[in-house]
């Protein structure tokens, strides 16, 4: 669901390609639901009709952690869930702030997935006066006065943007200024960040235009005359569809 914009190599300095990265965590995800149901160990091909990923694909990512199962057995489901959390550096707590406690700073604050996942949520910040010392999710709304010492008391290097488009980049500035390096940003706008910084971005409203577009696809063919009559060709969003019919909108080839 998410869109990268990094100024990394393609490929990073331990060898893993970012199209990796981005895949490890659909599988972390595939593994998880199975070792909540005891599953000991699992083939490539099931991993990768769970995780929603070519097979040959997920042997190749799993070849740069230097992990490859053994022939007619496969991949011990706790040791790659181990892995893979190491890799994505999920062994280790990250504590992040939401900046804009409004519907959808709110919502994500009160998301249970995060801290399972590893994220803490340490701060709540919103510009309102009015919102300061309010509880949301358990939590006091702090103002963006104290944005900067928050940053700072709690050691968080990861940002969350929830707030109008006309503040992020302002707030974005501030977050790296006092020493986020990764940004995660919901508002419908593009950030200018320095280099070291990395950019992550969420549009709903993108992945419904996506599929705006296959439905659009969908209707023309059922209007389509038979065979042998000229149709004009229409293109899928570059990625195509992935094996369960899935459209992954964003994923990295
Ligand atoms: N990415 C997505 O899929 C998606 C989905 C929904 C909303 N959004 C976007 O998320 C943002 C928030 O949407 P919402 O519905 O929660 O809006 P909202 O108006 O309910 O909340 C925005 C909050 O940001 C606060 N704020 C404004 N300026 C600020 C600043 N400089 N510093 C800190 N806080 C500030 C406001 O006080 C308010 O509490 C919008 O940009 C919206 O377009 C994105």
């Amino acid at each position: 669901m998410a869109t990268g914009r990094t100024h990394r190599p393609a490929t990073r300095s331990r060898g893993i390609p970012e199209a990796t990265v981005a895949r490890l965590p659909l599988y972390l995800r595939a593994l998880t639901a199975l070792s909540e149901r005891s599953v000991p160990t699992v083939s490539s091909e099931e991993l990768a009709a769970a995780a929603g990923v070519n097979s040959a694909k997920l042997r190749k990512d799993f070849s740069y952690l230097g992990s490859y199962g053994t022939r007619g057995v496969g991949y011990d489901v706790e040791y790659l869930v181990y892995q893979i959390s190491r890799e994505l550096g999920l062994t280790q707590d990250w504590p992040v702030v939401i900046v804009g406690i409004g519907n959808l700073g709110a919502a994500l604050a009160n998301y249970g997935g995060f801290a399972s996942r590893g994220f803490r949520v340490a701060a709540l910040i919103d510009a309102d006066p009015a919102m300061a010392g309010k509880p949301v999710a358990g939590l006091p709304v702090r103002h963006t006065d104290e944005l900067e010492s928050i940053i700072t008391e709690n050691g968080v290097s990861i940002g969350v943007i929830a707030t109008p488009a006309g503040a992020a980049q302002q707030v974005c500035d501030r977050l790296v200024a006092a020493g986020v390096t990764s940004i995660l940003n919901f508002a419908p706008t593009v950030l200018s960040v320095p280099e070291g910084v990395d950019v992550r971005k969420v549009d709903l409203s993108i992945e419904l235009q996506i599929l705006a577009f296959h439905e659009q696809r969908k209707a023309g063919e059922e209007s389509m005359p038979s065979a042998g009559q000229p149709r004009a060709e229409v293109r899928a969003p570059e990625g195509g569809k992935g094996p369960d019919g899935e459209i992954p909108a964003v994923m990295p080839a």
